[in-house]
């Protein structure tokens, strides 16, 4: 055996409570020469991934490099190319073809990117689905039960939400904490293998200590943990080691976090250094006075939702500015709200230039001719239409100007991907893939391309940054900087305090759906994160 290797293992035996059992020195889960290949595109090339039991082990790699297909091939929804797979759970083979039931039998939970969560269905029934049968009483469920137990379960994540709410009323964080909560509730502790794919990016900051906490000691008792995540500080701080994929092979197998910088890591991952954001320069804007001496190009007033209670923020053209604050604060709220696509408990105006619009009334419509643009954050529910080409979806805003007696020019709708393309690397570059079959990140930037080309009048965004990786990240904030210094008024609402410091000009904390606090650049992730308190 490999001497360093063993070492290694040595080393995270001392994670697991159990450190004599001899289960320690074989894989909880091993996956080799898995490849993949959709039409011309070879996504996994001979890649696999090797897990102890009891570590925490980071699946790491580029947008498109091939992470949630090999968790998809490990959880039956995609089979393995040729006859070279070999995917085993505590030594004992998976056979083909695999079935997410299949899998689960063997121990391994899948939180998938998507959630999974059923719409039109109580968290209750969400988390239970796949485990009421086991309390049927003749023909009936014991519902009093069921909730309980759902219950019982979320205050496994530190978490109140009432168990018969539904989950399509859930803001993104609470709907992350119910698709994780339903996979822990069927870990046996010291047995098993959770892996979140990228599931914790929308978990709000505050609930993060307390997750890790969770996930650490289901570590420590000997469960093990998929960690796939962007998030190279959350990597650092959990995981034990790292696998890295680039271009679907494995570049780095198993390589242990101890003493590793976010910028060693990121250079792992990118396969080259990461080129430090710099903001776009305001060029459009005649260096005149500070934006609080200039008449504001967005003013927003007693805005009100179902969180928010008479929020008031002016944004000036060319001003980036920054809403956060805690879970149930409002930011999550406030780009609906202002966009007409929450207008149901709307309250308050939106006044663009001369034009002073009802939220009440506001539809998204009315706002889009307004060139007020939102970028929301479900890019598969509201952002992207998933069955059509990325050419498509990226072009779709303008086609109506661009076409001529009804006819659109494909050579027109080629340059807007090409463009988009280069802006924000999009892979891969094929104009004819539907949406739907281009990784997270890649959506992501699909649907940022989408409107950025738009150049619209008041720029709204919620979590631009959501399922990136770690370059592609500079992209984004670098191309709405550009889209400010151009004179366009910039509103993003984030729980990524880091982005905001980097690209805002003002901060606007938000506490339980009023203003709390204003901060004025410049302003460090520290200075941001304190004051949401
Ligand atoms: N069903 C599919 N049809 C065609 N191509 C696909 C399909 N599923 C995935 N791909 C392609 O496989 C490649 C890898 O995608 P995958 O989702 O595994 O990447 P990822 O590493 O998880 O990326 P991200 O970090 O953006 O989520 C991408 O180029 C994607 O377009």
């Amino acid at each position: 055996m490999d001497c360093a290797l063993e070492a290694q293992r040595m080393t995270i035996s001392t994670h697991a409570d159990t450190s004599v059992d001899p289960a320690l020195f074989r894989s909880r889960l091993m996956m080799s020469g898995i490849n993949k290949t959709f039409g011309r595109n070879a996504v996994l090339t001979d890649a696999g991934i090797e897990v102890l039991p009891g570590e925490i082990h980071g699946l790491l790699g580029q947008n498109g490099s091939g992470k949630s297909t090999l968790i998809k091939i490990l959880s039956g929804l995609y089979r393995p190319d040729g006859e070279d797979a070999v995917i085993r759970v505590d030594g004992t083979d998976v056979v083909q073809p695999i079935t997410p039931v299949g899998v689960m039998s063997q121990g391994v939970t899948i939180i998938h990117q998507s959630l999974g969560l059923i719409p039109g269905h109580s968290v209750t029934e969400n988390i239970r689905l796949g485990t009421l049968s086991g309390r049927r009483f003749g023909r009936f469920i014991d519902w009093s039960y069921e909730r309980e137990q759902a219950r019982l379960t979320l205050e496994r994540m530190q978490s109140d939400i009432d168990p018969d709410r539904l989950v399509d009323l859930l803001h993104v964080g609470q709907r992350a904490t119910v698709a994780i909560a339903r996979a822990l509730q069927v870990i046996v502790p010291g047995s098993g293998c959770v892996v979140l794919d990228e599931s914790t990016q929308s978990l709000s900051r505050e609930v993060l200590p307390e997750f890790y906490g969770t996930i650490r000691q289901l570590a420590r008792q000997g469960t093990s943990i998929v960690l796939v995540s962007h998030r190279l500080d959350e990597v650092l701080t959990l995981a034990d080691r790292v696998t890295i994929l680039r271009d679907g092979r494995v570049t780095a197998a198993g390589v242990a976090t101890h003493g590793m910088s976010e910028a060693q890591l990121s250079k792992e991952i990118l396969g080259r250094q990461l080129i430090a954001f710099n903001r776009v320069e305001k060029m459009a804007i005649p260096d005149a006075e500070p934006f609080g001496a200039r008449e504001p190009a967005v003013r927003l007033r007693g805005v009100t939702g179902e969180v928010l209670r008479g929020v008031d923020i002016d944004v000036h053209a060319g001003e980036v500015v920054g809403v956060i604050g805690a879970t149930e604060a409002g930011h999550e709220e406030l780009p609906y709200v202002i966009t007409g696509a929450h207008s149901s408990t709307a309250a308050g105006s939106i006044e663009i230039h001369t034009a002073i619009r009802d939220l009440a009334e506001l539809r998204v419509s009315q706002s889009l001719a307004d060139g007020v643009v939102l970028v929301p954050t479900d890019r598969a529910g509201q952002g992207l239409a998933l069955g059509e080409t990325a050419i498509s979806n990226v072009s779709l805003p303008r086609v109506r100007d661009k076409s001529r007696h009804g006819i659109l020019r494909a050579a027109w709708q080629k340059e807007e991907f090409s463009a988009a393309c280069a802006m924000l690397n999009i892979s891969p570059p094929d104009p004819d893939q539907l949406a739907a079959s281009f990784s997270g990140g890649n959506q992501q930037k699909l649907l940022l391309a989408k409107w950025l080309l738009q150049k619209p009048r008041f720029f709204v965004l919620h979590e631009p940054t959501q399922a990136v990786d770690v370059g592609a990240r500079a992209d984004i904030l670098r191309a709405i900087s550009a889209i400010a210094a151009e004179g366009v008024p910039v509103l993003v609402s984030s729980i990524e305090a880091e982005d905001l410091s980097l690209i805002c000009d003002r901060i606007i904390v938000l506490q339980d759906g009023q203003n709390s606090r204003e901060l004025t650049r410049p302003f460090t992730p520290e200075q941001v994160q304190e004051a949401i308190g």
